[in-house]
């Protein structure tokens, strides 16, 4: 169960809004301080819809730029031990802290060349993919075209955002389901 109860969503101001939501999406608090003028959220869903919303409503140079906001899964901010608690706690979910050094250097010469590539990194949402589902998603990925990254990578953001905020708003068990 989350936190934040139904009630002190629907009744949240700005102020607590930002601070609460701010990384649902990573590093991106304009989003959840945008979407507050959208309230009152009764619940997860319909803030998470209206996080979707903005996100989708973003022109392509905005929607590039949320994907180029996330870290790489393995990388370099991992390694520095710099990521975001919610970060941290998705790749130590997909089991990124067992990656052997060989498997390590194998991602992080993908996600260079998928970088080089898109412009932006590969993003999937960590707490539905273990390291060897990361590990071949990103083999295939790196193959299409960039219009359909873009948008692959927009859908891991959103699904990423559904969880994070699963992690702060009470929610009922119907509700937790996608
Ligand atoms: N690059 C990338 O997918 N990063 C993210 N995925 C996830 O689940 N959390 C992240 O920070």
């Amino acid at each position: 169960m989350g936190v934040v109860t139904k009630e002190q969503l629907s009744g949240m101001g700005y102020e607590d809004f930002i601070k609460i939501f701010g990384n649902v999406i990573e590093h991106c608090a304009l989003c959840s301080a945008a979407v507050w003028a959208k309230r009152p959220f009764n619940d997860l869903k319909q803030l998470h819809s209206a996080i979707c919303t903005f996100i989708d409503d973003l022109p392509k140079i905005g929607r590039e730029g949320i994907l180029r906001l996330h870290p790489d899964l393995a990388g370099r901010i991992a390694e520095m031990g710099k990521l975001t608690s919610e970060s941290s706690k998705e790749q130590l979910s997909a089991g990124l802290n067992e990656i052997t050094n060989k498997e390590k250097s194998i991602l992080q010469s993908l996600n260079d060349r998928y970088k080089s590539k898109f412009g932006f990194p590969f993003v999937i949402c960590a707490r539905e993919n273990k390291k060897q589902a990361i590990l071949s998603g990103i083999k295939a990925r790196v193959e299409n075209d960039k219009d359909v990254e873009l948008a692959t990578g927009i859908a891991e953001v959103k699904k990423i955002a559904f969880y994070r905020l699963l992690d702060i708003i009470e929610h009922c068990e119907e509700e937790a389901r996608l």
